[in-house]
């Protein structure tokens, strides 16, 4: 059967432009991409991006406090312009999306600036009613926020909206525990907000290393988040320019805005999947096999639609794998046993790879080596966070199973742990690397004894009583 492509991609987001990219550039596939919205997808336009930017400038005030403890005893950030930053933004973004676009089109991908939807195995039919044939439909179409389903949620936000308010909240309530709320929470109150944190569990990051997320509650604290554990927000209401909201303890408080972080969906509704026999998850989320591959042999998924690791990278490097597997002869299965993230908090952040402690115990014993320390620079300006870092090692294999690093730009550090965990570093090969002096990553390979094998944790009231 001859088609009009032999790729046609849904979704130019972080899976689907690299996906298409490749097999186009690289593999001389005849190959066209559909994107409703904006080319570079949620990482590029309303995710990792901006976002990160939003952490940069709301770090300043704090920069400006260390200076001052260096000397620099007149460092003001003074007022921030949100205006201008939001409009610096919106051009480095469009700026950003025009190198996607550029990628794809250098690399002879046929762009539609239209949604599409799947009419049958091999066939995508786009918004104008055109319809294209394809060998192979990749769907790359990520993943929407979720809503809590109260009542008046509409008066709410979510975080697609966050990069172009029109001014920013005097106060805000951030709904959620993870990271989107963490992080939000960290720009609005660096920026100045009066920032509420209700989390409906009695500790914010569910998953992560149990230690650093009582490392990063009290961070919260420390730096003015008025973070509220077993809160839940049950109804919104106007009232006059201020969202009133109803808590589940009947408690009612104004905000000027309500940020909804209550998690992300696979974004397949409407998607056409119904004509195709895909199996779906009860999220929405695409079922694929380790080559991103559907119950549909014609149609493959990769990124937030599959719903295993909702990140940048995993996306990417499924899509790339899709390329390699699919156009180039090279089969690459994806395996995401090992993937690093970082929740960027400020002023420490936590960067994460590998088995929590918790994890880990579960598997057998093993070593808690952990170093908690001042860093040199905060310290001399006269601040009192502290760093923290973890290696969970295998007491069996030396083999370090986990690394938890809470500190200043702890993701830059974690990367390159990453490489030697992906080697299946031990114990040993840590402390046979020399230290780089003096720096906060040294504390790595520098952590002789471990602190306790697992199991003997203290309760948690003992190390942070400030926490409930
Ligand atoms: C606020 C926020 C911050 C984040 N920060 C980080 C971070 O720091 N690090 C990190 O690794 N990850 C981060 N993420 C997650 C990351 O953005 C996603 O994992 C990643 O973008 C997923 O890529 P994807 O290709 O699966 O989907 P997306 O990038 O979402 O791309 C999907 C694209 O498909 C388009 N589309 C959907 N349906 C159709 C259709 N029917 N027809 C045509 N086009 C369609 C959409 O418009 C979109 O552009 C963040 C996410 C958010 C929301
Ligand atoms: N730094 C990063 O790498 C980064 C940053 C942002 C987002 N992301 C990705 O995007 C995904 C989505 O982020 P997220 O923070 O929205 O999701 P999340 O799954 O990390 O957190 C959702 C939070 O909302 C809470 N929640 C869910 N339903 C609720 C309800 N009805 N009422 C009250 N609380 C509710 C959950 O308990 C949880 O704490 C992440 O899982 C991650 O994969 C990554």
């Amino acid at each position: 059967m001859k088609f009009d492509y032999d790729l046609f991609v849904i979704g130019g987001g972080s899976g689907g432009a690299r996906a298409s990219r490749i097999s186009a550039g690289e593999y001389g596939a005849r190959v066209a991409v559909a994107e409703e919205s904006r080319m570079g997808g949620t990482c590029v336009i309303r995710g990792c991006v901006p976002k990160k930017l939003m952490i940069y400038g709301s770090q300043m005030p704090g920069e400006a406090h260390v200076a001052r403890g260096y000397g620099w005893r007149e460092a003001e950030v003074g007022a921030f312009n949100w205006p201008f930053f939001r409009d610096k933004l919106a051009r480095e973004l469009n700026r950003l999306e025009a190198a996607y676009t550029n990628g794809m089109v250098n690399a002879g991908v046929d762009t539609y600036k239209q949604r599409a939807r799947i009419v049958d195995p091999h066939t995508v039919e786009l918004a104008d009613g055109s319809r294209f044939t394809a060998r192979y439909i990749l769907i790359a179409v990520g993943g929407r926020p979720s809503w809590p389903g109260i009542k008046g949620q509409e008066l709410g936000l979510v975080s697609d909206d966050l990069f172009t308010l029109d001014h920013l909240p005097g106060k805000v309530l951030m709904v959620g525990g993870g990271y989107i709320a963490c992080e939000f929470a960290t720009i609005f109150n660096g920026l100045g907000c009066k920032t509420v944190l209700a989390y409906r569990g009695d500790r914010i990051l569910r998953g992560f290393d149990e230690e650093m997320r009582l490392h990063i509650s009290q961070q919260f604290i420390d730096t003015g988040v008025d973070l509220r554990l077993n809160t839940t927000p049950v109804e919104l209401e106007k009232d006059g320019e201020e969202i009133r909201v109803t808590f589940a303890d009947g408690t009612q408080e104004n905000f000027d805005d309500v940020v909804f972080a209550t998690g992300r969906r696979p974004y397949t509704n409407d998607l056409g999947l119904e004509n195709t026999g895909v199996a779906i998850g009860n999220r929405g989320e695409i079922i694929v096999d380790e080559w991103s591959q559907t119950s549909v042999p014609s149609i493959y998924a990769v990124g937030d639609v599959v719903d295993l690791v909702n990140l940048t990278p995993v996306a990417i490097r499924a899509g790339h794998n899709f390329a390699d597997t699919v156009f180039g002869g090279i089969p690459k299965p994806c395996d995401f046993s090992l993937v690093p993230s970082a929740v960027y908090i400020r002023p420490h952040e936590l960067a994460t790879i590998g088995m929590t402690e918790e994890q880990a115990v579960e598997r057998g014993p093993v070593d808690i080596y952990m170093g908690g320390f001042r860093p040199m620079r905060s310290m001399f300006a006269g601040e009192d966070t502290r760093s923290v870092m973890k290696l969970i090692v295998d007491v069996e294999t030396d083999v370090v199973l986990g690394c938890h690093i809470f500190g200043p730009e702890a993701g830059e550090m974690l990367q390159m742990v990453a490489v030697a965990m992906g080697m299946g570093a031990t114990k040993a090969d840590f402390d046979r690397a020399i230290a780089l002096h003096p720096t906060v990553a040294e504390e790595l390979v520098t952590m002789r004894k471990p602190m306790r094998r697992a199991g003997e944790v203290p309760p948690a009231t003992e190390r942070h009583s400030a926490v409930s």
